[in-house]
């Protein structure tokens, strides 16, 4: 029988930002995603990238200036630096849950580049915030560099920019060690961002949102399920407000109404909700759960969250 297929998208509080946050977090996710494994599901797994990104960029960089010597390394490398960083922390923490429960399943990291269009609108307006918090005086030597900056969490924040998924260029190999029942790791950070020219892969300077390259890898991959692992346990209305209502579920017809209507906060639940419009489609079988790792990592399989499907 053909077992049912989950992609799961960690967010920052699953993943942790820095190494030894790193660490820690993947341990618990570890235990979610071996639950899944437990319920005979096949897990493909992806990932945020934000913070770590612009730290690999901003290090990479400043040092470049230091040490002519070095070249001056491209976002689109920074973004395969983290898939690499980060996919390693995942397959060793995954790896241990696995064997700890007597499982043996080979967990591996493809690096995965993501096709976008060079004339996505967002090439123009960056609006992906990556890196850490900085200073006025940080800010404006990052402006004198050419790079774009925000006003951000009492400080400034470096933007990119965010083009939309179009296709995920190694999907075949996703696929094929996912249908031979091991785990894989893919599109983190939302993948490598390139520009098809010809038979060559350009990387461009962006971040592409990780939920909606989630929702394309889900698509893509015939998924049954999407889980999107974030920092709050169910999606709500009137978000921050006095009457905020959260949702155990939501249908689809309701998720594009609240949509249009600004429920979702761009960027951050915004891109969320749009994934799982574009991989529920016209699915009656697809759904995605948005919900929150509890402190022992456990529980996640058993349907807490908000629940959106056709
Ligand atoms: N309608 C909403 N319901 C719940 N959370 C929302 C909503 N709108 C915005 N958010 C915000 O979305 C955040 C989760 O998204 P984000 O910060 O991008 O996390 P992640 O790193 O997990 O992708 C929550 O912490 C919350 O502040
Ligand atoms: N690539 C990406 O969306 O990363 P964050 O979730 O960290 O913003």
């Amino acid at each position: 029988m053909k077992k049912k297929k989950i992609v799961i998208a960690l967010g920052h509080e699953a993943l942790g930002t820095t190494l030894p946050e790193q660490h820690a977090a993947t341990k618990r996710t570890a235990k979610a995603v071996a639950d899944f494994i437990r319920d005979d599901y096949q897990v493909v797994i992806t990932h945020s990238n934000g913070p770590q990104v612009g730290m690999i960029h901003m290090a990479m960089n400043e040092f470049y200036l230091s040490n002519p010597e070095y070249t001056a390394t491209p976002m689109s490398v920074c973004s395969a630096m983290s898939q690499g960083y980060i996919g390693y922390d995942l397959q060793n923490a995954i790896r241990t849950e696995l064997l700890n429960r007597g499982i043996y399943k080979t967990v591996s990291t493809v690096l995965t580049q993501v096709a976008v269009d060079p004339y996505d609108e967002a090439f123009y307006a960056p609006t992906k915030i990556v890196g850490r918090v900085m200073t006025k005086e940080e800010a404006e030597a990052e402006e004198k560099k050419g790079n774009h900056v925000v006003e951000a969490e009492g400080g400034y924040r470096r933007i990119v920019a965010a083009p939309k998924p179009m296709d995920i260029v190694e999907i075949d190999a996703i696929r094929a060690l996912s249908d031979a029942d091991q785990v894989v790791i893919a599109c983190g950070g939302g993948g490598i961002p390139v520009l098809q020219q010809g038979n060559n892969l350009q990387g461009a300077s962006a971040v592409i949102e990780k939920d909606l390259a989630a929702g394309k890898l889900a698509e893509l991959l015939d998924a049954d399920k999407l889980v999107i692992l974030t920092s709050v346990d169910k999606v709500c209305l009137n978000y921050g407000k006095d009457d905020e209502t959260p949702l155990d579920t939501m249908s689809l017809a309701d998720a594009k109404r609240y949509l249009e209507a600004g429920e979702f906060e761009e960027g951050t639940m915004e891109p969320k909700i749009e994934a799982a419009i574009n991989f529920i489609g016209e699915s009656a079988i697809r759904s995605v759960l948005i919900t929150k790792l509890n402190k022992e990592g456990t529980q996640v399989s058993g349907g807490m969250g908000t629940l959106i499907r056709k």
